[in-house]
């Protein structure tokens, strides 16, 4: 099985400011980053899927349907492919947040919800039952997912798939627009990473 996820093209949004749950629209043209991606997919030789998945929010919508019209897929939403919910920090700086919630928040990382949003174990927990749709739908071995959808969730994915902690994939370099492929070559078998960040 692939599983092959794509994060959406730069949002329209200052660096320095925190987003997860945040509707952040893209900061280009949709119909240009779907023609990169398309082409990018074609280069890597990634297999294609019947379907597209997509997470809701419209910095991954707005490309995903783009992209699927040119892959010739239909496209789907999953609210589970949704970044993760930042809380009241949403939209603001990160400087500007409090220093004491936000040591509170990386002491304890997978419990903490200093800011009221979710948990890293409530997004794993809704990153996980996507995952075992994608397993119980495509049990076959040969079968491919794709996905468009945002950093964390690809983090999330690739620390429950290739045994790491949340801790040391957030550490790994993710780009706007960057692939990172999957797969998995029996059906019980470990899964490895074929590209990370290209
Ligand atoms: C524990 C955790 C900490 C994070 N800090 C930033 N992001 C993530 O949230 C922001 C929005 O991602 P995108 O641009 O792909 O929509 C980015 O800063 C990304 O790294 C995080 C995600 C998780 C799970």
């Amino acid at each position: 099985m692939d599983l092959v996820l794509i994060r959406h093209p730069a949002p329209a949004i200052d660096a320095g400011v925190c987003y997860g749950r945040t509707d952040v629209p893209l900061a280009g043209d949709a119909a240009e980053s779907a023609l990169a991606l398309a082409a990018r997919l074609a280069a890597l030789a990634v297999p294609m899927p019947a379907c597209l998945s997509t997470s809701p929010l419209r910095r991954c919508a707005d490309v995903a349907e783009r992209l699927a019209v040119l892959l010739g897929s239909a496209c789907d939403t999953d609210a589970r492919l949704r970044e993760i919910d930042f809380g009241e920090w949403e939209g603001q700086r990160w400087d500007a947040i409090d220093r004491d919630a936000l040591d509170a928040w990386a002491a304890d990382l997978r419990h903490a919800r200093a800011h009221g949003g979710e948990s890293v174990a409530q997004f794993e927990a809704r990153v996980d039952a996507w995952l075992e749709m994608c397993r119980g739908a495509s049990s076959a071995s040969a079968a491919s997912v794709l996905a468009v959808t945002h950093a964390g969730v690809m983090r999330m994915i690739a620390a429950r798939l290739l045994g790491e902690t949340i801790e040391t994939t957030l550490k790994w370099p993710l780009e706007m627009a960057a692939v990172v492929w999957l797969r998995r070559d029996e059906p019980a078998g470990d899964w490895r990473l074929v590209h990370w960040n290209v």
